[in-house]
């Protein structure tokens, strides 16, 4: 492992984001090495696409103090696709590349989320899974050093979700850039991510490394237990589970 490998990717100092006077985002400090792969869970409010907004640069009208550091190259995943629909799918992926070979990449990339078949569609004409797939591959053909996440399978039907989980592993496995996924999906958190944060008013109230080998399994006493523990924090009453 190289000397770089130990440097944060991303790192946030005391960072602060508030609306309208209401802190929403308090004093987050925060380190994420190179390639870790790390899912944001919390309450519906407690900030995590705001904290994911301000890594993207999308502070739109939000009072902002502290510090941030991310790299040059990030892409941003919606729960949307935000595909062009005047455009192509091909056409979607190659859009702003000035690389002559881009044609051929984004060919290949569809080909990797499985829609090669697509690449002269309308995005009005794609299911939503397949608009997820196109969106996907839209990101991961600009090379991101990260990748930020928001939700990007929450419409999704859970078997859908299923396969998408699968195939965002074995993509991101391959060039390890380093994510930040927001989800309100404890068992998507479980089964992608490396680091698991609990954000709780604003704050990270909670850190956990998920150290469980891939491909992971639900059934696995130590998912289990996490699983529990997180919905517990989560409001869950697990007892009734
Ligand atoms: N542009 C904005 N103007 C005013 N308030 C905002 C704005 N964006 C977010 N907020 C407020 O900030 C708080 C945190 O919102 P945020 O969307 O970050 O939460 P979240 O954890 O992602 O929620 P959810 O899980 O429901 O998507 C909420 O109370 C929200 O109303």
């Amino acid at each position: 492992m190289s000397r770089h490998d130990f440097l944060a990717a991303v790192s946030t100092r005391d960072l602060t984001r508030a609306f309208q006077g209401r802190e929403v985002l308090s004093r987050v400090t925060l380190d994420i090495p190179r390639g870790q792969f790390v899912a944001l869970l919390g309450e519906s409010g407690s900030g995590k696409t705001t904290l994911l907004r301000a890594l993207a640069g999308l502070d739109d009208d939000a009072e902002c103090s502290g510090n941030y550091h991310v790299p040059q190259n990030v892409s941003v995943l919606f729960q949307d696709s935000r595909l062009l629909p005047w455009l192509r799918v091909i056409d979607n992926l190659t859009l702003g590349l000035r690389r002559p070979d881009a044609a051929a990449e984004a060919q290949a990339m569809l080909e990797a989320v499985g829609i090669a078949d697509k690449a002269q569609a309308w995005p009005g004409t794609l299911s939503g899974g397949q608009k997820q797939r196109a969106a996907l591959a839209r990101s991961l053909l600009r090379s991101p050093d990260l990748l930020l996440a928001d939700e990007p399978f929450g419409a999704l039907d859970a078997l859908t979700r299923l396969k998408m989980h699968g195939l965002l592993f074995r993509l991101v496995e391959r060039r390890r850039p380093t994510v930040v996924l927001v989800t309100h999906d404890v068992d998507e958190a479980l089964l992608l991510a490396d680091r698991i944060l609990v954000l709780r008013d604003g704050a990270i109230a909670e850190d956990h490394a998920v150290a469980l080998p891939h491909p992971r399994r639900t059934s696995h006493p130590d998912f289990e237990s996490l699983r529990l523990r997180l919905l517990g924090s989560l409001g869950v009453e697990t007892d009734l589970l």
